[in-house]
């Protein structure tokens, strides 16, 4: 992939499968959520292609089979104009929306992220963290194949990096396969089983998840910085 003449990375072959749960790692600028926007079929890569296996045949105003099956979620999401209880059933199909599993799902998505209190308000009023959260419940209602979380904590406290860790985990208990870029490591960099790394500017992959903890480098270990457990 490159931008202009600017090489960001290059990788021979890449396997993701539903499923896989995959720690994304990478220096800013590195090309983490440039790689996260091609898998999603929003970008195409410069040479090379994306080959999707096993997903239905894309509608006739869709351009890519993986649009909406392999969902991106950028770190500072982008939600519609409207209150939460909009954002959070927009899209979904008119015709499933009365039923009773998607009611139920809903309902469950509204619990998960403790957005109950927050159904009427205006997402355009939400905080950060309070954004990202909706966000999420947005995505794990619709239950993608593929899921990649771009630096998904980043705006969160503690409380609400709680409730997310258990989104996904439910996501990744049904099936969904996780790409999960996150400068810390975190519950959700815990769950993990795979490890994608982009170093010098080539997509390394690996099978196992080394100790991140004892990656860090100690010149940023000093009095600036805490790394959460
Ligand atoms: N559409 C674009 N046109 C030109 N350059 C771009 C475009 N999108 C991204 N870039 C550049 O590509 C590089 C990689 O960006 P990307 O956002 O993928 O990095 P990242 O690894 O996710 O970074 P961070 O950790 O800071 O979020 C950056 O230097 C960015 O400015």
């Amino acid at each position: 992939m490159q931008f202009d003449a600017r090489r960001l990375f290059s990788a021979h072959k890449l396997r993701f499968v539903e499923g896989d749960v995959i720690y994304l790692q990478g220096d800013n600028g590195s090309g983490k959520s440039t790689l996260m926007k091609i898998l999603a079929g929003l970008l195409k890569p410069s040479q090379g292609y994306v080959f999707s296996q096993g997903f239905s045949r894309p509608a006739w105003w869709q351009s890519d089979s993986l649009l909406g099956k392999a969902v991106y979620l950028h770190q500072h999401p982008y939600l519609f104009d409207g209150t939460v209880k909009y954002n959070l059933t927009y899209g979904l199909p008119v015709r499933k929306i009365r039923t009773k599993a998607l009611q139920q799902r809903l309902e469950q998505a509204i619990n998960m992220a403790q957005l109950s209190d927050l159904l009427q308000h205006s997402a355009s009023d939400l905080s950060g963290g309070e954004r990202q959260r909706l966000a999420i419940a947005r995505a794990w209602i619709c239950q993608p194949k593929l899921l990649m979380l771009d630096e998904p904590i980043s705006n969160m406290d503690k409380h609400s990096q709680r409730l997310v860790l258990a989104m996904i985990n439910q996501l990744k208990i049904e099936g969904t396969g996780l790409l999960i870029s996150s400068h810390q490591t975190c519950g959700l960099t815990a769950l993990c089983q795979q490890h994608w790394h982009i170093k010098d500017q080539v997509i390394h992959t690996s099978q196992h998840v080394p100790n991140l903890d004892t990656q860090q480098d100690n010149s940023v270990m000093g009095s600036h910085y805490v790394i959460a457990k």
